[in-house]
């Protein structure tokens, strides 16, 4: 069976090496020649743990391949994974142009019967219009059917996610497709859940919206504790004895960010809209984030009315741990409101940065936590990684010239910190 992934960012390129490291002989397929490139090389084009690793194992065993020839790689397909960005338009609406210059590609080349799988999240009904858009476009007299297969790993974790799925989806409207999509994940032992398209394109959305509300919940509630003087993470701690509600997702922050919370909360909200109804619940999580984003700047203005001329350092960029993505990242949000005002900023993140530099060529990057940290008047943390959370409050106390710590994430125990001399302000706390 001839497995084609279009697309190499974070879901289609370790959907195509879990694939292949399954046993599966993988085509791996992207238009960006650059990332192409890398990987003939051998390099990852995205920060995920474990995957240079696989990258090479099965490219040597030849079950894995990358390119940029889509008329090659779909010409004699017999499944295709559709893993391509699904962007936010300005609207909140969910980008599908992309995916359907994909679809345009597909049903232009392929020559023989296909199974098309939509992993990239799409609003509830596009597998029902890229049928009849395939079907218009399609230039040999070929038969295709298309299947709905939503992902859920997260970054960071993908390739755990992936290879342990806690749950398969499959939306087909066929046994043929259940069979191929069975035949292709045997060696996963997850629980399976088939069902029609729609539905799995609304488990997506509705996973994930489910999630997002969550940590707006907890965000509401950590900033009613800060007014009544409750602590936060006690009362989430206490909450989370509870099985029915679970020890998950239950922490308060600066919000949440990454390439699909919030335009999936969004787009969903949109899409709801678009039907006549009003998505409230959802309409609050995305509202109680934005707010949420820039709470902890908010809260240093008692210390510092303006930052202008304040040199402050900045731990963590990315939008969560383990991952060099910046999109959405409650980082950027703050950063840009400092940088405005006028603060000297010295930046670290252990992966980030990079990526970083193309948002803010003009700040100034360090290469470790103490080289950030030398001499600032306040450090603001916006992402916990581990190597952040291991900070003891003498090192703030002697190597920053005010020791006024903002933690965005609660990386910290309270009590240690200001017991210490730091003048430590989180969330919720
Ligand atoms: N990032 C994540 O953790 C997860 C993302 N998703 C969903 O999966 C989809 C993909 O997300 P990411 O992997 O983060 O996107 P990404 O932006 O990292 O990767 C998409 C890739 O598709 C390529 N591409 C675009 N058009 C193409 C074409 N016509 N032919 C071949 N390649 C093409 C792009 O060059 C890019 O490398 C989105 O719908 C997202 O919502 C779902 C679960 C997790
Ligand atoms: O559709 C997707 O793209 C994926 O979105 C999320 O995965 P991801 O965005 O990689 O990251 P999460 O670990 O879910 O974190 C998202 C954001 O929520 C924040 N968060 C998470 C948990 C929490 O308790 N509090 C909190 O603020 C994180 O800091 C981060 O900014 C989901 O967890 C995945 O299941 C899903 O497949």
């Amino acid at each position: 069976m001839k497995i084609v992934v279009t697309g190499t960012g974070y879901v289609g390129l370790v959907t195509g090496v879990c694939l292949a490291e399954l046993g599966h002989t993988v085509h791996c397929l992207d238009t960006n020649e650059e990332k192409i490139k890398m990987l003939n090389n051998g390099l990852s084009p995205v920060f995920e743990p474990g995957i240079d690793e696989l990258i090479k194992e099965n490219s040597e065993q030849k079950r894995l391949n990358f390119t940029s020839n889509y008329v090659e790689a779909y010409r004699d397909a017999d499944v295709i994974f559709i893993a391509v960005e699904t962007p936010e338009l300005p609207n909140g609406s969910a980008d599908l142009n992309i995916l359907f210059k994909a679809a345009e590609q597909i049903a232009e080349n392929i020559q023989g019967n296909c199974l098309i799988v939509i992993k990239s999240t799409v609003p509830i009904g596009t597998a029902d219009k890229l049928n009849s858009f395939i079907e218009d476009k399609l230039r040999y007299n070929v038969t295709f059917e298309i299947a709905s297969n939503p992902e859920f790993l997260s970054q960071g974790t993908a390739i755990n996610d992936t290879l342990y799925a806690k749950r398969l989806i499959l939306g087909v409207e066929s046994d043929k497709a259940e069979g191929t999509l069975r035949e292709i994940y045997k060696k996963i032992k997850s629980p399976i859940l088939v069902t029609n398209r729609r539905s799995a394109e609304m488990i997506k959305y509705a996973s994930n919206d489910f999630l997002a509300l969550k940590i707006s919940f907890v965000n509401d509630i950590a900033n009613l504790c800060e007014i009544v003087g409750a602590d936060i993470d006690d009362v989430t701690k206490g909450m989370s004895f509870d099985d029915r509600i679970g020890n998950k997702f239950l922490n308060a922050g600066i919000g949440y960010g990454g390439s699909c919370f919030p335009k999936d909360t969004k787009s969903l909200h949109w899409l709801a809209y678009q039907h006549g109804y009003e998505l409230r619940t959802v309409k609050a999580a995305i509202e109680v984030n934005e707010l949420q984003k820039t709470k902890l700047i908010s809260k240093a203005r008692k210390q510092f009315p303006s930052f202008k001329g304040i040199r402050v350092s900045i731990l963590g960029v990315t939008f969560k741990p383990g991952t060099d993505d910046l999109r959405e990242a409650p980082s950027i949000d703050n950063i840009k409101i400092l940088v405005e005002e006028g603060a000297l900023l010295t930046v670290f993140d252990p992966v980030g940065m990079e990526k970083f530099k193309n948002y803010f060529p003009q700040v100034n990057y360090a290469t470790s936590v103490e080289e950030s940290l030398r001499d600032a008047e306040a450090c603001f943390i916006f992402t916990e990684w581990d190597m952040f959370k291991e900070i003891k409050p003498e090192k703030f106390l002697s190597l920053m010239s005010q020791a006024n710590v903002y933690d965005g994430r609660n990386c910290f125990s309270v009590l240690d910190m200001r017991r210490n001399g730091v003048n430590y302000i989180s969330i919720g706390r």
